[in-house]
């Protein structure tokens, strides 16, 4: 069990009598990246939420370091980082001030200050400080929510589409990063509709119809 971090063991999710995830198996291992393609509507986005505990599933189950998952464990709370979409903002705080918050609710204590000066820097957020949320562009939005998970703790990133509104830069950026954070042991699972980011994939999955096709291969 050592070399598995989640384990999704034939899980399935219906909404109303909508079958949209069927008998899907998986384990991630830490310092791995799998990355979901697929259609839309196939199912990407369900089973992203339903691995990182913010849904469960309707049969079989989740493991998060043999533990089963659920959003309020701590597990969940303390080491698994998500980027589902833009997230909200507080309209009156600034950059710099959101992801102090993060960085110290999830206890970088003294070091918070240099973990967000760093995160900035990479994510070229540096110049915009000290702006509020409203006042940056969508990409930049995508960028404050990548740098809230980058800057916390965590085992795991779970990531919904994170290219979205990026430029070509700062997609490459992101896939870098991602390849690096694996290298030192994240384990990494997103959705992703860009060749950039599955080219650092180490296994690749089809979704289709809420099942996985396994003849993807990584790099
Ligand atoms: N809360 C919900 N209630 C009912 N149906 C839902 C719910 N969430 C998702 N669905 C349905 O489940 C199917 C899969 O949706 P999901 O968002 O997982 O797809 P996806 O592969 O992430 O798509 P995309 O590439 O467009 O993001 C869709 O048909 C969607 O309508």
């Amino acid at each position: 069990m050592d070399d598995v971090l989640l384990r999704l063991a034939g899980v399935g999710r219906t909404y109303g009598d909508r079958e949209v995830l069927r008998s899907v198996t998986l384990d991630l291992a830490p310092g791995e990246i799998v990355v979901l393609r697929g259609d839309n509507g196939s199912g990407k986005s369900t089973l992203l939420r339903v691995a990182c505990g913010r849904e469960r599933p309707t049969t079989g189950s989740v493991l998060f370091g043999g533990e089963p998952l659920d959003e309020d464990a701590p597990a969940a709370r303390t080491r698994i980082a998500t980027v589902m979409d833009t997230g909200a903002h507080y309209p009156d705080l600034t950059v710099h001030e959101h992801l102090m918050l993060v960085a110290l609710a999830h206890g970088l204590g003294a070091g918070a200050v240099g973990a967000v000066d760093a995160v900035l820097d990479e994510h070229r957020l540096a110049g915009h400080a000290d702006a509020l949320p409203s006042a940056l562009s969508s990409g930049q939005l995508q960028a404050l929510a990548l740098c809230a998970a980058f800057v916390r703790p965590h085992d795991l990133l779970v990531l919904d589409e994170p290219e979205q509104r990026l430029d070509r830069h700062a997609r490459q950026e992101l896939a870098d990063r991602l390849a690096a954070h694996r290298d030192r042991g994240t384990a990494v699972l997103l959705a992703t509709h860009h060749d950039a980011l599955s080219a650092v994939a180490d296994r690749v999955f089809t979704v289709v119809g809420g099942t996985l096709d396994a003849t993807g291969a990584g790099r």
